[in-house]
């Protein structure tokens, strides 16, 4: 059956026709993402909502769509998804970081030209038959010192343009390096320093809690007074009442706000004031911009229902299309071995080891660690997946650790997976041949070749003579067909394990029985999905 996709905010129809052709079933409904009572009646039909800011993905939604695999931001800022809530229902959350940026940014420095030369006050003035002259004295950009607060993608197209535009441009963002800087031809800063220096200040961060209101009444006194300010990345970065007040007493000479608290913004502290200029979250609103992020948006969604690509998840590792094929068997393998580990283990685990020898190791060993986590945790949680586990890892306090080397042995390349917990240190490795299937090839530290059967009695026992023709009467008189049996050993006389495969799972009785034999040490029934 095609995947169906919910478009619940405003987007390109470039974006609906991408789904079309690439076999994904649309709808769209660019006003329902607004009407929250009709998105949870509807959310639970589709495999993926593609939004932009209107809809708020919010817990309860995420609790309403059992189908949900993918929601695509047309657009950058994820603050309307929650995504810990979708990363534990193992959605995955993707958005289009470069679609929109040069037009961000230019909003950006056009709300710089707007504020330096009262711009949509002169022209209601003069619309209006007064042509007051005297009134709109401005301010020369060029030599003027400009204060980038955030210069990742958008950040650094301002940057940029503001160098062009001949202005002193400095920067603060913790992640900023002194080469990117001087690449940018921009000075790095502290933050008080750019606050004591700059006349003209521009936000570009994300909405997080180190950048909530980072500028407050307190910040703004540090500032030089007539500094003008600029905010087209989110609001909440600004105490609105902070800054008006600051406007009214001219320590703010202006500002130029696109985004608010609250949003729609009907109302603000800053509307009415003089210099201030507003734009109702335009930031991204030109029509290439637009075209870019449905497009891409369109693109990532459809590739990751369809072929399982996936690109730009703020919650999964990126995996491309040419990679998905490859990648498919090693992350099946994956996951079956910490499927092995997981059913295995009856106590807490305190961590996990990844080993990647040879070929998986030059792979996207991320994706490969999380399906492993994913098979490990699904003896516990049954809903749990690549996105979802690295999360429930965490929150259950499991270390997660990868380790890669080069071939060592007669595989190709291997992965082996060790769990351990306070009793003990258990662990499985496999491989996949040609065919792709995945086979066991040692379990806790026995070489043994096994494929992988739905489901097979696992057992350890002391090598001595005479316990596989009483588990063989055991099975007899039940009346049970073994499919197949793998055996292994570590020395003459020391421990053994066997791997049976079976048509159907064993009662819990008949395991008691085999556990009641003098040479077992544990019989265990393992299920895997194949
Ligand atoms: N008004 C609008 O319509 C639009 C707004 N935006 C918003 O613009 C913002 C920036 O977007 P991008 O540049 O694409 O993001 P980005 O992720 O490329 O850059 C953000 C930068 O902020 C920096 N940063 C994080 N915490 C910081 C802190 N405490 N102090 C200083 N810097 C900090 C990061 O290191 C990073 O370099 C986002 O909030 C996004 O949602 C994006 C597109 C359109
Ligand atoms: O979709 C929009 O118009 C807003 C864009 C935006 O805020 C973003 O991409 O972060």
């Amino acid at each position: 059956m095609a995947p169906r996709v919910l478009v619940s905010d405003k987007l390109s129809p470039t974006a609906v026709q991408i789904f079309k052709d690439k076999g994904v079933e649309v709808d769209y409904l660019p006003d329902l993402g607004k009407d929250k009572e009709k998105l949870l009646e509807v959310i639970g039909q589709y495999d993926g909502l593609a939004i932009r800011s209107a809809t708020k993905v919010t817990e309860k939604v995420i609790d309403a769509a059992p189908n949900l695999r993918v929601i695509g931001r047309a657009g950058i800022g994820v603050d309307n998804v929650d995504i810990p809530a979708a990363s534990r229902k193992g959605i995955i959350v993707m958005n289009t970081p470069f679609g929109n940026s040069i037009t961000t940014a230019e909003h950006a420095v056009a709300m710089m030209f707007a504020v330096a030369r009262q711009m949509p006050a002169a022209d209601a003035s003069t619309q209006a038959g007064k042509w007051e002259k005297n009134r709109f004295m401005g301010v020369e950009i060029t030599g003027k010192v400009l204060g980038v607060i955030g210069c990742g993608n958008i950040g650094s197209i301002v940057a940029s343009r503001g160098v062009g535009l001949r202005m002193k441009v400095i920067g603060f963002d913790p992640f900023l390096s002194e080469e990117r800087a001087a690449q940018l031809g921009i000075e790095k800063v502290e933050l008080e320093d750019l606050f004591r220096r700059a006349d003209f200040i521009t936000l570009h961060t994300p909405l997080t809690d180190k950048t909530r209101n980072i500028i407050d009444a307190k910040a703004i006194a540090t500032m030089k007074r007539g500094v003008r300010i600029i905010n087209c990345a989110r609001g909440g970065l600004i105490v609105e009442k902070d800054l008006a007040e600051a406007i009214k007493s001219g320590q703010v000479a202006g500002a130029g706000i696109d985004v608010f608290e609250v949003e729609p913004a009907t109302e603000s502290p800053l509307f009415g004031l003089d210099n201030v200029v507003c734009t109702p979250h335009l930031g991204a609103s030109t029509t290439e911009a637009q075209e870019n992020v449905a497009l891409q948006v369109a693109e990532q969604m459809a590739d990751y229902l369809v072929n399982g690509a996936v690109s730009n998840a703020l919650n999964m590792p990126s995996i491309t299309a040419e990679e998905a094929p490859i990648l498919t068997p090693y992350v099946k393998l994956a996951e079956i071995l910490g499927s092995f580990a997981g059913q295995l283990t009856e106590e807490p685990i305190d961590a996990v080891e990844i080993l990647y020898d040879g070929a998986p190791g030059t792979m996207n060993t991320r994706a490969l660690s999380a399906a492993a986590i994913a098979g490990l945790l699904k003896a516990q949680v049954q809903t749990v997946n690549m996105v979802s586990a690295p999360l429930m890892a965490k929150e259950r306090g499991i270390a997660v650790s990868e380790v890669r080397r080069d071939k060592s042995g007669v595989f190709d390349g291997y992965i082996k997976v060790t769990i351990t917990t306070k009793k003990q240190t258990r662990s499985v490795a496999g491989t996949t041949f040609s065919d792709g299937k995945p086979r066991f090839i040692q379990i806790k530290g026995i070489n043994m070749e096994a494929d992988v059967g739905r489901y097979m009695l696992y057992t350890a026992n002391k090598d001595v003579p005479g316990v596989i023709g009483q588990i063989g009467t055991a099975f007899g008189k039940a009346g049970i067909n073994i499919a197949n049996f793998h055996l292994g050993r570590d020395d003459k006389g020391g421990s053994a394990i066997a791997v049976i495969y079976l048509d159907e799972p064993l009662t819990e009785e008949f395991l008691d029985e085999l556990r009641g034999m003098n040479a077992i040490g544990q019989a265990k029934m393992l299920t895997f999905d194949v």
